[in-house]
């Protein structure tokens, strides 16, 4: 039996996290997605994440200490920054110039050091490419600001609200880690071949770009844009549809019921920005869009998956459509490291088979006289 898509495969356990796709629930190390982003900050979340339990006092402190380190980009990933060209996308950008720290000092096996280390440059690479293609200054980061602060600040040169940084923090908190989603998969792949946690995570970048995993949220801000064009949500959702295209936003591999994070955003974006042109058109469309998949598709079960609310949530911190899938890979980057570490710790070698249906030739029949 072949299973297309490795749909209902298990290839791995894992400690990290738990979907349950029938009930809507994500579960990170044990802990409710729920409590964490009402309790903790992107550090203790990644920290909990890394090494499966909160940190102390002391130990977050330590945590922050290596962040601040590690944000200071080495010359030759700004020499990079500012020569690749102008048309490279910013998710090829970072993919090209994070893979540029694969040192020897990467070397097999993978540190939660090393982890660290990508964690703290993502950002700041994200940031400086970005105000560089702006014809902008690079904005260093700050010590006494924290990761998500920080990463707003070096984006607009100036220290964000506080109601931004809550805003933003929920959402990289809620897109840090989902199982063996496809590009987490691509990082443990990479890893299993005992290569380093530089080429795993590269490999997890080319794999999040694509629209049907984390490029997606850019398309939802298409949608919501022709919708708020032609006035006529109905319509535009069925043209769509009607041309045999998905609907970004809508479906999931595993939630067969409403993405828990895209609650969680919806319920963020209702405290953070009460009456919002955005948030209320999200709304109708997504009300909407259920309705008409469930005539179109019946009994498909497609609700709105995280990347639906992420367009709204980054339009409501003003961020531009080109830095939602950078930022969602800053965040995920926790994820990816965590199962490569995971990956490390009990390693086998990933190696599916697939069914040949090809010819079987001879040489000397394929010979013309
Ligand atoms: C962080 C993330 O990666 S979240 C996902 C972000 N991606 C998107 O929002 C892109 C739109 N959604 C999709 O493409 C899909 O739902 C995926 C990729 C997320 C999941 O794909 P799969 O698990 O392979 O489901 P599959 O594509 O087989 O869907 C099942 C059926 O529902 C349909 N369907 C699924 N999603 C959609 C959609 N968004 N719009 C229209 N139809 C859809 C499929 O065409 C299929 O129909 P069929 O039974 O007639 O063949
Ligand atoms: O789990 C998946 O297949 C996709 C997803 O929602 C994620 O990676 O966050």
């Amino acid at each position: 039996m072949i299973h297309y898509g490795l749909k209902g495969v298990i290839a791995a356990e894992t400690g990290i996290s738990h979907v349950d796709g029938e009930k809507g629930q994500l579960i990170y190390r044990g802990y409710e997605i729920g409590e964490i982003i009402d309790q903790c900050t992107f550090e203790e979340a990644a920290y909990l994440l890394w090494y499966g339990e909160f940190p102390t006092g002391e130990q977050l402190h330590d945590l922050k200490v290596s962040l601040v380190g590690n944000r200071q980009l080495p010359s030759y990933i700004i020499d990079l920054i500012v020569s690749l060209p102008d048309e490279m996308d910013l998710m090829s950008a970072l993919r090209t110039i994070l893979s540029a720290e694969g040192r020897k000092a990467y070397r097999w096996k993978p540190t939660i050091e090393q982890a660290i280390r990508m964690t703290a440059m993502a950002p700041t690479i994200i940031a400086f490419r970005r105000r560089h293609l702006e014809g902008k200054t690079f904005i260093p980061p700050k010590p006494e600001l924290n990761h998500v602060e920080n990463y707003l600040y070096m984006l607009k040169g100036e220290v964000p609200t506080k109601a931004h940084v809550n805003a933003l923090e929920t959402y990289m908190i809620l897109t840090m880690e989902h199982g063996m989603n496809a590009s987490t998969f691509s990082a443990r792949v990479t890893a299993s071949t005992e290569s380093d946690i530089v080429s795993a995570i590269t490999s997890a970048i080319g794999t999040m770009k694509g629209p049907l995993h984390g490029g997606a949220p850019s398309e939802v801000i298409s949608l919501l844009n022709e919708v708020n064009e032609q006035g006529d949500a109905e319509k535009v959702i069925r043209n769509i549809l009607k041309r045999g295209k998905k609907l970004m936003g809508f479906g999931h591999r595993i939630y067969k019921t409403i993405d828990p994070r895209s609650v969680a955003l919806k319920s963020k974006l209702k405290a953070f920005s009460g009456e919002d042109k955005w948030l209320d058109l999200s709304m109708k469309v997504e009300k909407l869009g259920v309705q008409i998949l469930e005539e179109v598709k019946p009994g498909r079960s497609l609700y709105t998956n995280v990347e639906f609310y992420a367009a709204a949530i980054m339009k409501a911190v003003q961020m531009e459509k080109e830095l939602f899938t950078p930022t969602f890979t800053a965040s995920r980057i926790v994820g990816w490291s965590a199962h490569i570490l995971e990956q490390a710790e009990n390693n086998v070698i990933f190696r599916p088979q697939s069914k040949y249906i090809g010819p079987i030739k001879k040489k000397e029949d394929s010979i013309q006289v």
